[in-house]
């Protein structure tokens, strides 16, 4: 059921032609996440006052919630290079070497999806990211040895759903973590109307807010539902974007004014119907779905849980009272 979601917040090829354009550039421009926002500035300004690579920074949370563009925009304050490449994407230690090895003096190497390294690549970053070094094998059998090669200063900034999921040694050698938080509504609004600047639409502060309010928090889905919207806007109205059109337009495309599409409701419903409103494990729910438990657990439930459609209990997922509510079935005393 994911990828034809209009709610998913993972990358779609729709986004990657038009997250280019609107993606902020600097600090400055980058709405909320206050607390990760201030203290990379002081983390910036004192890397960039002693002429060092900042330190590693990692950023975990929710697909969507800015950490590529957050990357970015490290590289563009710190005035180096980003190089970018993903857990998966790499499959040998000696690629790893390569890519560290190609990197010039206070490059920014970002990693998405790092908890998806294998164990050999991940091996190859130790070294590289605690004394800017890599150990590399020559020859074969008895003759083998391994020699030290110097990299220059870098900086790894890695990006993972869960931070659960990386092993400690990796984990440790991040001199700074973040945890990205889902923007308030009107954080988004802000996003929203900026995109709308950027892509040439006219919206009004009501628009903006319904469509916040729906974006389940995320500005890749803020942008996303801007540009369908901005469809039926020109196609069914005067192409401006008020209360009127995006109430409309997101009705129609079944995504409800709490940002729940069919799938979250399915979720529910499902540990209602067939649960009776649980407690059920994970896995018999993502079963039951036929959905992929890691992402039910990463992609489906922060959200649900954070608004309090759902609880994770020792035994499982409940769905409460609010869930009922919401979905118009009574719930049992
Ligand atoms: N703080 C922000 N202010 C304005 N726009 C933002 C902000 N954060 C993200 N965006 C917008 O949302 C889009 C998605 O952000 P980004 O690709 O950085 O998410 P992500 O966290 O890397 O997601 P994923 O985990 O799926 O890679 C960007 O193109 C950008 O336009
Ligand atoms: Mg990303």
């Amino acid at each position: 059921m994911g990828s034809r979601r209009i709610i998913a917040t993972e990358e779609a090829e729709e986004d990657i032609r038009i997250e280019g354009s609107l993606r902020p550039q600097s600090l400055d421009e980058y709405i909320g996440q206050e607390k990760a926002k201030n203290n990379l500035k002081i983390y910036i300004e004192a890397a960039k006052s002693r002429g060092e690579a900042l330190d590693h920074v990692l950023f975990y949370g929710p697909p969507g919630l800015g950490k590529t563009t957050l990357a970015g925009i490290i590289a563009n304050e710190m005035g180096t290079h980003l190089k970018v490449t993903s857990g998966p994407a790499i499959e040998k230690p000696g690629e790893m070497a390569a890519i560290l090895n190609n990197l010039q003096e206070g490059d920014v190497l970002f990693v998405d999806e790092i908890h998806r390294l294998n164990r050999q690549v991940e091996e190859v970053l130790y070294p590289a990211m605690e004394d800017y070094a890599i150990d590399i094998m020559i020859g074969k059998g008895a003759s083998a040895r391994s020699i030290r090669l110097d990299l220059p200063q870098f900086t790894l900034v890695g990006a993972t759903t869960r931070a659960g999921l990386l092993t400690a040694p990796l984990r440790d050698r991040f001199g700074v973590v973040h945890h990205l938080e889902y923007y308030t509504i009107e954080e988004l609004s802000t996003i929203i109307r900026r995109s709308a600047e950027v892509l040439g639409v006219e919206i009004d502060a009501k628009g903006a807010v319904e469509l916040a309010r729906r974006s389940r928090g995320t500005p890749r889905l803020a942008n996303r539902l801007l540009k369908r919207v901005r469809d039926f806007a020109q196609v069914k109205y005067d192409g401006r974007i008020t209360e009127d059109v995006a109430v409309f337009a997101l009705d129609l495309l079944e995504v409800d004014k709490y940002g729940l599409d069919q799938s979250d409701r399915r979720i529910l419903r499902t540990i209602i119907e067939k649960f009776a409103g649980g407690p059920v494990g994970l896995d018999t729910l993502a079963a039951a779905l036929g959905e992929d438990a890691g992402t039910l657990e990463d992609v489906y439930e922060p959200y649900l849980l954070k608004n309090g459609f759902l609880n994770r209990t020792a035994r499982g997922r409940v769905a409460t009272q609010t869930a009922y509510e919401h979905l118009g079935i009574a719930f049992p005393e």
